[in-house]
């Protein structure tokens, strides 16, 4: 048997970000406009000191402006809200993120409902949800889901419709968005959860599988139908016998890509299109904002 295609995330991310700055130029050349992101993390969690360095990297690599707050863990909710109301207000700043996690003495959702929905390049806020949900074309979509739809898109050459999706997974993040997108490209979308009943036998059905649980290696081999299209969303880090540490996803590689059609890797699939797609989103929202169209990515 033919083994998957593997889908290179890394590759793919480099692709949108080269895309993403041609739209910059044109907005640049033809504006006068150089669209501003601003990240703000709050506490020293290493992980997101990385994502967050990265995203102020390419975010300046990309043409754009970048603007980088960092606070202490120790900071209140009001004074998160107040640097948030700041950064809504300036003109400046086209998208805000909050890196998350945050702290526990924060309630996410409170801080996100602060962020303007029209710079809320995450698309994380209930408006942006509803715009979604509803198939509103104005709507900033969830970087992550947005990323899996780009790949799915281009291996099937552009359309999705008729095919038979599972999404493995039903965070407000990646699983609820991801059902919209591609019930919106006229799949027909199973949504799997910890309840699910034969969840093996759920998978095989499907043509596209979307993993987004975040239980290592959870989906085998033989829950995927023969040249099916896996996307592993998940990002988990593991032991090694030898004591060292490893990353893997929420799909059994070695055995899944042996059946898939394609798969994507954990590390360098998904992952890597998560900051493509926030650049491409903070493009979005600076066009919206100024009433500009917006250059093809
Ligand atoms: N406000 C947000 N917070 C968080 C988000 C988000 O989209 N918005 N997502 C994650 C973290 N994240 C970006 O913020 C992110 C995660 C992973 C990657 C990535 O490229 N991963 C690599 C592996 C990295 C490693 O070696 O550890 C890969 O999968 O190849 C990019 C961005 C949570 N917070």
């Amino acid at each position: 048997m033919t083994e998957a295609k593997i889908i290179d995330g890394k590759a793919f991310a480099a692709d949108v970000r080269g895309r993403v700055k041609s739209a910059v130029d044109v907005l640049k050349a033809d504006h006068g406009i150089t669209p501003g992101l601003a990240v703000v993390l709050v506490g020293e969690d290493p992980a997101s000191q990385v994502y967050v360095r990265n995203k102020g990297k390419q975010t300046l690599e990309a043409g754009m402006n970048s603007y980088e707050f960092k606070m202490p863990d120790t900071v209140s909710q009001e004074e998160l809200l107040a640097k948030v109301a700041e950064l809504n207000e300036d003109p400046a700043v086209n998208g805000i993120l909050v890196q998350l996690p945050l702290p526990d003495h924060m309630d996410d959702q409170a801080v996100i409902t602060a962020i303007d929905p029209d710079k809320d390049v995450d698309g994380f806020h209930l408006v942006n949800v509803g715009r979604l949900s509803v198939g509103a074309t104005d709507g900033l979509i969830p970087c992550t889901p947005l990323g899996c739809l780009l790949m799915l898109k281009d291996h099937f050459g552009g359309s999705l419709s008729g095919k038979r999706a599972i999404v493995v997974g039903r965070s407000n993040i990646v699983g609820k968005p991801m059902f919209n997108l591609l019930l919106q490209e006229s799949c027909t979308v199973t949504v799997a959860h910890s309840r699910t009943d034969d969840l093996p036998g759920e998978c095989r059905r499907a043509d596209i599988v979307v993993a987004a649980v975040g239980r290592p290696e959870m989906v085998k081999g033989d829950w995927i139908k023969p040249g099916a299209v896996v996307i592993d969303v998940g990002i988990n880090r593991i032991e090694k016998p030898d004591g060292g540490t490893r990353l893997v996803g929420d799909v059994e590689f070695e055995s899944a890509k042996s059946v898939a059609g394609a798969i994507t890797p954990v590390p360098g699939g998904v992952g890597p299109m998560t900051i493509a797609c926030l650049l491409r989103n903070t493009v979005t929202a600076c066009c919206q904002q100024n009433d500009i169209p917006e250059p093809p990515m």
